[in-house]
């Protein structure tokens, strides 16, 4: 899909991967809906963009994604200024395992609820234009982070919720592509204060750490070049793309037929 002209939702957008995924889209033509918590966060990046792309191109609306109606109020005010969406990338999220709750509650079922109310305003089959929904999983979405069992779970989410809406879109006929994004560890504040955010696991802190050191850190705009790929890339439904240093891998899973009640 080109991105010209096309309107993007983003959550998650005042720091960190957001921003560039924000930043990304904007580059290659895109009108973006910049949404977040932190509204204080969000001023200044907000600021450049808007001298940078042109204060038409984008819009600041602050919202939770834990809260259903703040999601719906967002893509409300996005379709009644920029006429529609076109792309939802799913992407705020948190580590903090002494709250699994609430990483469960932002890190999956936010991006349910972003889903589930995007849909609304973009699937075909109820007057939508169709589109693109990225979900920021990790790579902690395709093999479990010891030291992070909820987020670990969360991601996992991520990654089956986004398989299974790709099959149902393409069943149904949303016209809308599902892909997920699982990138290594990148250089935000996600990945500060480590031991703190480890809670009752924070005595694996030094395994995390060498695990880091090990696998290195990637940049955040690396993790938005390749959301940029399985945007414009109209082949792409139902992926997950393993970001690390050493590039981006497509994965493979094991197939399941039914019928015969074996793997294909
Ligand atoms: N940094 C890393 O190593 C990796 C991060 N990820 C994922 O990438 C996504 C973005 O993370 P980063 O940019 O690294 O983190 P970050 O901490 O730099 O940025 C996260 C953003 O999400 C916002 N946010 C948090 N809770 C929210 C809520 N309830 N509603 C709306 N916005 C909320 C924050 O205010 C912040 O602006 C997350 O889903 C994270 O799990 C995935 C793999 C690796
Ligand atoms: C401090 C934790 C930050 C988490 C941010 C994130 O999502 C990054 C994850 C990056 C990599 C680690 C994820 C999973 C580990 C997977 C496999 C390790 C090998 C496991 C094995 O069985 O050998």
């Amino acid at each position: 899909m080109a991105l010209v002209g096309k309107t993007a939702v983003v959550t998650g957008a005042a720091m960190g991967i957001g921003r560039a995924l924000a930043e990304i889209l904007l580059e290659n033509g895109a009108k973006v809906a910049l949404l977040d918590i932190n509204e204080a966060a969000a001023e200044r990046p907000l600021q450049a963009l808007e001298q940078h792309f042109g204060a038409e191109k984008t819009i600041f609306l602050k919202c939770d994604v834990e809260s259903e109606e703040q999601i719906r109020a967002a893509f409300k005010k996005t379709v009644e200024i920029f006429g529609g969406i076109d792309i939802l990338c799913n992407n705020a999220g948190v580590l903090n395992e002494t709250s699994w709750e609430k990483t469960i509650s932002i890190n999956l079922m936010g991006v349910i609820r972003g889903t589930y109310v995007a849909l609304e305003q973009m699937n075909q089959l109820s007057g939508g234009r169709g589109g693109v929904i990225i979900n920021m999983a990790s790579m902690a979405g395709i093999g479990p982070l010891l030291s992070c069992p909820s987020y670990t779970a969360s991601k996992f989410g991520v990654v089956g919720f986004t398989r299974a809406m790709a099959a149902a879109s393409e069943a149904s006929g949303y016209g809308i592509r599902f892909n997920a994004v699982c990138p290594g560890f990148v250089q935000t504040d996600l990945i500060t204060n480590i031991p703190v955010r480890l809670g009752q696991f924070s005595n694996l802190a030094a395994a995390t750490h060498k695990l880091v050191d090990v696998m290195g850190t990637i940049a955040v705009s690396d993790v938005a070049a390749a959301a940029l790929e399985l945007l414009i890339d109209d082949t792409k439904n139902g992926e997950a793309l393993l970001v690390l240093q050493s590039g981006a891998t497509y994965m493979q899973f094991p197939t399941f037929n039914p019928t015969q009640n074996k793997p294909l």
